[in-house]
């Protein structure tokens, strides 16, 4: 949107939203089937209840005052006695009973606020009775901020985690000033309706917040016009992206996802205020009461499941996007992780998704050139094998196997007999996501970016299997045994081999900015279809070389100075107005992967043997085509 364009404009084009959503939501709703089929009682109790539902539901999203978790408890582990019968036994350190070792910390970035969620009594199951437990004006909870600032002199939850206490207290932390989320549990809206009114309401509170930032405009004038586009949209102003952010959170599933996805990227593609609001939902979703988290696991491992565990901790780990994450012990003692899937998101991948792409149609931002259709089909795709933890349960085993005889990587064991399609149970394993690695010494950082980098050349040009979700918590590092613990293989997927043999002939032309061989291949791979206009043309091939320049000269390349981003943005620009064709399918999670690498090479300021990891790699590889000399004009 040009940023001359009147306001007026803009609230035409918000109100056709918020239509649009609300059409939506009536079109799922129950109310109206009531109505069609003549069933008058049921349609004035759907009525009445869905009034409660949205009043409530679109105060707590789109004002996002939250309730905390639950009032503190001495434990959230529950302990379970050899029948089986819950003995809600509290652990307490002086507490002989409980010799068991105590419980590692097993990573920073999920919850380990002392905010303790304890097993409640049952929760209402009717409609009515969920509006009671998203209010949060209930007796005995506190208001408090959704969202914090924290800086070096605040009493504040990050203390709560040692190992992040540990490297905060090294002087670094006084230097920075970051927005967390104090985690909150919220019932997930699980039937369609109830998340297509969840939309409705985030739509509702974005157009609220555009009309307050366009009139804010008016008295006020533009904000500075040195910055992106996208920050002069009133629609993306920081306290919009704030109630986008919450809003994810509360209703997790595939929006939040997207949400995720969009937050690992770098500050000259997504403009810093909305980076520091997505980076609160990357810090991970509401949690869900453990009512709801008991109706999934005795519906997905019948009622006897507690009878294989010595203890279950009801405070999650993580609250990711599709599950939640909970430490339990086995009846032999082992320390596992139970990911617990959010009730309703599988079934909703594709609404949620066409909910999202709504706002994201009226806010006018998302260029032509995106083949945003494409790329809503392939994040369909992708989300739906993600939800499938049967799925992610052969991958991780197949990546098990695969990464079995390479230093530095462990993959956790899969415990298949308390896991299903809606629950993985695995090995609990330590250490702290990428972001924090960031805050350790250079040698550190530079052998965690050097191991990345290996893994996902391996992964592509050995394995042709590859985990394609970069999100930095699913790196683990271990600084102790100097091992990256992976997780989270729902997104691995495997690529033809003709497609990577093609790929590396690539990489090989963009390390050596051969424009020959990068044209030649770009069309082989479905980049390009030969009829571009030289302008494109141009623009992709310099996008290729900037992509190759960490692979381009030995001895090492300083991530610390690289200014990829910022200029392949530029090019960007340029490529996705002269586009003739979306990328190939295979493109959306490769390149998401590998600009996730450079992103966390980035993040960490690492100084990595690119060329060097790269032409290991080539020397080793086995070409199914005819070999490498196909490529003539590569050195
Ligand atoms: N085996 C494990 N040991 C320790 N922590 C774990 C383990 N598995 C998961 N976690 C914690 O739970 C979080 C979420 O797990 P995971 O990434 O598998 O879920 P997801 O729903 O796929 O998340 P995402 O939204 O990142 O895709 C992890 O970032 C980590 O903090």
């Amino acid at each position: 949107m040009p940023p001359s364009q009147p306001p007026l404009q803009d609230l035409r084009r918000i109100l056709r939203g918020v239509f649009l959503v609300a059409a939506e939501a009536a079109q799922r709703s129950p109310t109206l089937e009531a109505a069609k089929a003549g069933d008058v009682p049921a349609l004035v109790s759907r009525a009445v209840k869905n009034a409660l539902v949205s009043a409530t539901d679109l105060a707590g999203l789109t004002r996002g005052t939250p309730r905390q978790v639950s009032s503190p408890r001495a434990s959230s582990v529950v302990f379970f006695a050899e029948d089986d019968e819950i003995t809600a036994k509290p652990r307490t350190t002086s507490d002989p009973s409980n010799s068991e070792k105590p419980p590692p910390q097993p990573c920073v970035g999920g919850f380990h606020g002392s905010e303790a969620s304890v097993p409640e009594a049952e929760e209402g199951t009717n409609e009515a009775e969920k509006v009671g437990s998203l209010d949060d004006s209930k007796a005995g909870t506190t208001k408090v901020p959704d969202v914090i600032r924290e800086n070096g002199d605040q009493k504040d939850p990050v203390l709560s985690d040692p190992v992040e206490k540990e490297i905060l207290t090294d002087g670094v932390r006084d230097a920075i000033l970051v927005k967390r989320r104090r985690p909150r549990e919220r019932r997930v809206p699980s039937t369609p309706f109830s998340r297509a009114l969840g939309f409705a309401g985030l739509g509702a509170g974005l157009a609220w917040g555009t009309i307050q930032e366009s009139a804010k405009r008016i008295v006020f004038g533009m904000p500075n016009t040195n910055e992106k586009q996208s920050v002069l949209s009133p629609f993306l102003s920081e306290k919009n992206a704030e109630r986008l952010a919450l809003a994810l959170c509360r209703m997790r599933g595939a929006a939040l996802k997207l949400g995720q996805m969009l937050s690992i990227q770098d500050e000259s593609l997504v403009p810093a205020p909305i980076l520091a609001a997505l980076d609160i939902v990357r810090q991970g979703a509401d949690v869900m009461p453990s009512k709801q988290l008991n109706d999934v696991l005795n519906a997905e491992l019948g009622p006897n499941w507690k009878s294989k565990l010595r203890s279950f901790d009801y405070e999650p780990l993580a609250a990711a996007s599709i599950g939640q994450v909970h430490r339990a012990v086995l009846k032999n003692g082992m320390e596992v992780a139970i990911k617990i899937q959010y009730p309703g998101v599988a079934d909703s991948i594709d609404s949620d998704i066409e909910n999202v792409r709504l706002i994201l149609d009226y806010t006018n931002l998302i260029p032509k050139g995106l083949f945003l259709d494409n790329a809503i089909k392939v994040a369909k795709d992708e989300l739906s094998r993600e939800c499938d933890y049967e799925l992610e349960a052969a991958n991780q085993k197949r990546f098990r196997e695969l990464l079995s005889d390479s230093k530095g990587f462990y993959v956790p064991r899969v415990i298949d007999d308390i896991s299903s399609k809606k629950v993985l149970t695995t090995e609990l394993i330590t250490g702290v996501p990428i972001d924090k690695v960031a805050l350790l010494s250079q040698g550190v950082r530079d052998y965690v970016g050097e191991k990345l980098l290996e893994l996902t050349l391996k992964e592509l040009f050995a394995f042709q299997f590859m985990q394609a979700n970069p999100n930095w918590s699913n790196f683990l590092f271990d600084e102790s045994t100097k091992i990256i613990n992976l997780i989270d293989f729902g997104a691995a997927r495997e690529y033809s081999k003709n497609f990577v043999d093609n790929y590396l002939r690539m990489v090989i032309a963009c390390a050596n900015s051969d424009r020959k061989a990068v044209y030649e291949m770009s069309q082989r791979l479905g980049f390009l279809t030969g009829e571009e206009s030289d302008i494109m043309i141009e623009a992709h091939v310099q996008a290729a070389f900037i992509v190759g320049m960490p692979f381009a000269k030995p001895g090492g390349y300083d991530f610390r100075t690289a200014n990829i981003t910022r200029s392949i943005s530029n090019l960007g620009a340029t490529m996705l107005k002269h586009r003739l064709t979306p990328p190939p399918e295979e493109a959306y999670s490769l390149h998401r992967k590998l600009s996730g690498a450079f992103l966390a090479c980035i993040k960490l300021g690492a100084v990595v043997p690119c060329r060097e990891l790269l032409l290991q790699i080539y020397e080793q590889y086995q070409f199914g085509d005819g070999g490498a000399e196909l490529l003539s004009s590569t050195a």
